[in-house]
């Protein structure tokens, strides 16, 4: 199956460079220099610019665009794609629905782990698509099937933003180690094993419980914990997770 991505920045990249394994892609941009760039670093994409009348007709779009984007890139759009993916935040169905045409609409929340094959990706939209959009995302991650809109944009707080969270976190454990003496490319080393492993055991095992299993009476980790506590890091997690549902929230109503 040919999948067309429409927009080439740093969503479109990470997707094509997951997608290229198992599909054949196409990429429709406004800048030549920028869509030969990504040529050069993803030589199996195929690379066009975008027609002031480009006709999608049949086409599997994968549509990558900012939500701000949408109604400038839709206009050029003529004839009636098969299926219309959308990676937009917020953006809901009904507006895509009026904007471009399609048989079937899909909206999607992938992360930027798809450039590594490992996006955590949520979908939903036209049951009829359902398989496909799965088959798609399976391919560059893991998928989960939603039945509301709501619950994407939920899912984009978390999945599409987190990886940006997750950084900061990680940022700020090696920056206090290095604080404390250590040098920072073993402080850095420290940090990725500790994600990879932890994400290990949060596969299988409760937060809770894993906290719980570290966290001996009196000891460094408890001493840790208090500092966590004391800093709000609990609750501005809480309150990150619904400002960015909000925010979602907010796009989908322009
Ligand atoms: N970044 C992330 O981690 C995630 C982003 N998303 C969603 O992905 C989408 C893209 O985000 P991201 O890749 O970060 O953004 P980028 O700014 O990196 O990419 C946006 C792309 O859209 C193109 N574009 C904008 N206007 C037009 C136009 N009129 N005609 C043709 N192309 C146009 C830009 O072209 P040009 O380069 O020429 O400016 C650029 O290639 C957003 O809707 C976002 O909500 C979803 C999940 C995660
Ligand atoms: O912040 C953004 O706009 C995008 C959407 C999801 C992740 N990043």
């Amino acid at each position: 199956m040919k999948l067309t991505l429409i927009g080439n920045g740093i969503m479109a990249q990470s997707l094509a460079k997951g997608l290229v394994k198992n599909y054949e892609v196409e990429m429709i941009g406004r800048d030549i220099d920028k869509l030969r760039q990504v040529k050069e670093k993803i030589p199996e994409v195929s690379i066009k610019i975008i027609d002031d009348q480009e006709d999608i007709t049949d086409k599997n779009i994968l549509f990558c665009v900012k939500p701000y984007a949408l109604q400038s890139v839709a206009v050029r759009l003529t004839g009636k794609a098969n299926t219309l993916y959308s990676i937009l935040a917020g953006t809901k169905l009904e507006s895509l629905k009026k904007q471009i045409s399609a048989k079937y609409y899909i909206r999607t929340m992938p992360n930027v782990a798809a450039s590594v094959s490992m996006s955590m990706t949520t979908i939903t939209g036209d049951n009829e698509a359902k398989m496909s959009a799965l088959e798609i995302f399976n391919a560059i991650g893991k998928t989960v099937w939603v039945n509301t809109e709501k619950q994407l944009d939920i899912a984009t707080a978390i999945a599409g933003c987190g990886p940006a969270y997750l950084a900061i976190i990680a940022e700020a454990i090696a920056d206090g180690a290095v604080k404390a003496g250590l040098e920072r490319h073993i402080s850095t080393e420290l940090v990725h094993g500790l994600f990879v492993g932890t994400s290990a055991l949060l596969a299988k095992t409760h937060p809770a419980i894993l906290k719980d299993s570290v966290m001996s009476p009196g000891g460094t980790t408890a001493a840790g914990v208090g500092a966590i506590e004391e800093g709000n890091v609990r609750n501005s997690m809480i309150k990150a997770i619904q400002a960015a549902y909000e925010k979602a929230e907010e796009l989908g109503s322009k």
